[in-house]
């Protein structure tokens, strides 16, 4: 099979991240390459890491560059992407990238975003209880934000399982892709080197009701969420540390038993061997995740920590994983888990 892919937004961090995996996909050949302020240039000049396609020149982001495609990916800024979607014809396999089509509750994407809800997409985190099945042949995919992501692996097996409360706290450190390549003067090197800041404090931040959404979705009873995120000066990485308080009668054996169950058969999630924490430095630049759990008898909490590559697993890996079931491809094609460390 041969798949013409067409990547919208091959300008930004998510669009060079997901080119870099179809590079090595053994059945997407690359199509149009588009952009927005960059319109013009070559790719060379913007992602020079991606060498096979230097002298690509990007076009500006119209339905009609990205029509005759297989599979079109938006890497747009949120609000960006239902216009073109629109556009695409009903057999365009279309995955976004951006936050648009995430969220089921119209009343949380207004809140959270502030305009009005595009419509609701098949969530592509195929770890997800029920979400392969609605994955596979799917036209329409929405890849999840990238600390729901870590935090959903890291969490929904205790809540799943019903062994946590239903409750959440969760702290999460950032490297600064998350931000994407926009200029920002919060992460100028000089700002954020040396130094980590929390952010979107008190329930602001617009991941909040994504959480929610997956670890309610599998408890089947409302989660709260109270999430921090936290910008730490490293490139990429995701570190979810994230705790719920331990529901009665739960003991270590059962929460690990829990854990190993759900992640048993799954490609791209490792849960640990006991006593080894995760890291991001073990995840960079590969599709995996990193999991591990304990129960803190003495405060009755469960802590579940979890590491991903924002820009791999939290984005670009993740559409490609879900590319993959779309289409009936082996769901690890062109994916890999081998990192790059130190
Ligand atoms: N960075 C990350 O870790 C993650 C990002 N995402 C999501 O991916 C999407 C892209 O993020 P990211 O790559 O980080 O952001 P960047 O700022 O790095 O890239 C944004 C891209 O969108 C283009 N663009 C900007 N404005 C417009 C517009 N008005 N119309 C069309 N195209 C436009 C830019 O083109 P140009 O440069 O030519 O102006 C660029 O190609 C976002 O929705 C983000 O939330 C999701 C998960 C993780
Ligand atoms: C460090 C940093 O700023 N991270 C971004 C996460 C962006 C992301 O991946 O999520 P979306 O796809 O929903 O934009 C943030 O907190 O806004």
């Amino acid at each position: 099979m041969t798949v013409r892919a067409a990547v919208a937004g091959a300008s930004g961090y998510a669009g060079g991240e997901v080119l870099r995996l179809l590079l090595a996909h053994p059945e997407v050949e690359i199509g149009a390459l588009t952009g927005n302020s960059n319109a013009g240039q070559r790719l060379g000049a913007l992602q020079p890491h991606l060498l096979p396609l230097a002298d690509r020149v990007l076009t500006e982001t119209t339905p009609e560059a990205l029509a005759g495609h297989d599979v079109v990916f938006l890497a747009l800024p949120h609000g960006q992407s239902a216009a073109v979607a629109e556009r695409l014809g009903p057999d365009v396999l279309v995955i976004d990238m951006g936050a648009d089509f995430r969220l089921k509750d119209p009343a949380d994407w207004e809140r959270f975003y502030g305009s009005p809800h595009a419509g609701t997409w098949p969530y592509g985190l195929p770890e997800l209880p029920g979400a392969r099945a609605a994955l596979e042949g799917s036209k329409r995919i929405a890849v999840p934000g990238c600390y729901p992501t870590a935090v959903t692996l890291a969490l929904f097996p205790a809540h799943a399982a019903r062994l946590a409360e239903p409750e959440a706290v969760i702290v999460a450190a950032s490297g600064t892709s998350g931000a994407g390549k926009a200029p920002k003067p919060h992460l100028l090197g000089s700002e954020v080197m040396g130094s980590m800041s929390p952010y979107g404090v008190g329930g602001g931040h617009r991941h909040t009701p994504e959480m929610i959404q997956n670890l309610s979705g599998v408890a089947g009873e409302r989660i709260s969420v109270s999430f921090t995120p936290t910008l730490a000066p490293m490139p990429r990485g995701i570190l979810a540390t994230c705790s719920a308080r331990a529901r009665d009668g739960v003991t270590a054996e059962s929460l690990r038993a829990a854990y190993e169950k759900a992640y048993a058969d799954e490609p791209f999630v490792h849960l640990l061997p006991e006593g080894q924490w995760p890291a991001t430095a073990s995840v960079h630049g590969s599709n995996a995740v990193q999991v591990q759990v304990a129960l803190d008898e003495a405060a009755h909490r469960i802590i579940a920590i979890s590491a991903i590559d924002n820009l791999t697993k939290g984005t670009a890996g993740g559409a490609v994983q879900s590319m993959n079931l779309a289409l009936g491809l082996a769901e690890s094609t062109g994916l890999t888990t081998i990192g790059v460390a130190p």
